[in-house]
């Protein structure tokens, strides 16, 4: 289908490309509650039931299978990692996480907070309900927990095993398997994570479901440059390797009706 040679801008605008960019991608993509958003701050609207998560298996040091897909770096979770919380009306199985990134460091975020965009966002994907029983199709079936990613001059000690896998999955459709990560070290200290920001959204790629609980967590993660760099180094999206996998970010979209929350 269609959808199978979407790409982004940076791809599309090649020559030869005969993919199709974020302007003409099909599914819901042209509808009107999309992600990502630009979140102005001083308009979103505290709401008190905005609680804490909690996170179940996040701690499991464990080996995880990632991949290029062509689109991202992406790292199976299908295990039993879940979490509960957070005004979610259920309790959200963990799928898959994954990034988005630029070499320039105010543009690979996909969300922007205030106009600033981050070097990197990363994106745990959810699904509703239990191992066992997932839901159909419904505006509440994904919960996507966003992390910006700043660059500084510390190495992250547990993005390492991740960094170190990327040259091992440089060609689209190629896999590696990462060991002793736990996602619970990746993120920014538990405490830290009771400030996000919420609103209803989609998929930021086709077909852009509109089905995703949106959390945007206002603590950034911390990256070495050297760490940064690796992903717009190592990462292809083209078998030739013709094409380093970068600005793999949508554009913002229009709000419209939406109201965006915090906690
Ligand atoms: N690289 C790829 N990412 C996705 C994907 C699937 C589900 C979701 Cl929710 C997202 S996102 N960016 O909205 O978090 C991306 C498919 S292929
Ligand atoms: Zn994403």
């Amino acid at each position: 289908t269609a959808d199978e040679h979407w790409c982004y801008e940076i791809q599309a605008k090649e020559p030869n490309s005969n993919c199709k960019g974020p302007d003409q991608w099909t599914g819901d993509c042209q509808k009107n509650h999309q992600s990502p958003i630009n979140i102005v701050t001083k308009e979103a609207k505290v709401n008190p039931d905005l609680k804490p998560f909690t996170f179940f298996g996040y701690d499991q040091k464990k080996r995880w299978e990632v991949k290029n897909d062509g689109h991202s770096v992406k790292m199976m979770l299908g295990n039993g990692s879940f979490i509960t919380g957070g005004d979610l009306p259920a309790q959200y199985q963990a799928v898959q996480l994954h990034l988005h990134w630029s070499q320039d460091l105010n543009k690979g975020s996909e969300h922007s907070i205030n106009g600033k965009h981050f070097a990197m966002e990363m994106h745990i994907v959810h699904e509703k309900g239990t191992s066992s029983n997932a839901v159909e199709d419904s505006k509440d079936k994904n919960a996507v927990l966003a992390f910006m990613i700043e660059v500084g001059d510390e190495e992250n000690k547990a993005f390492q095993p991740l960094v170190e896998a990327l040259p091992h999955i440089s060609k689209p459709s190629t896999n590696t398997t990462v060991n002793e990560i736990s996602l619970e070290d990746m993120l920014p200290k538990k405490e830290k994570l009771v400030h996000y920001f919420r609103y209803q959204g989609s998929l930021t790629t086709p077909t852009c479901d509109e089905t995703v609980i949106w959390t945007v967590f206002e603590e950034p993660i911390k990256l070495h440059k050297d760490q940064f760099l690796e992903f717009s180094k190592r990462l292809f999206y083209d078998e030739e390797q013709k094409f380093v996998m970068e600005d793999n970010v949508r554009p913002v979209q229009q709000l419209g009706d939406r109201q965006v929350f915090r906690s």
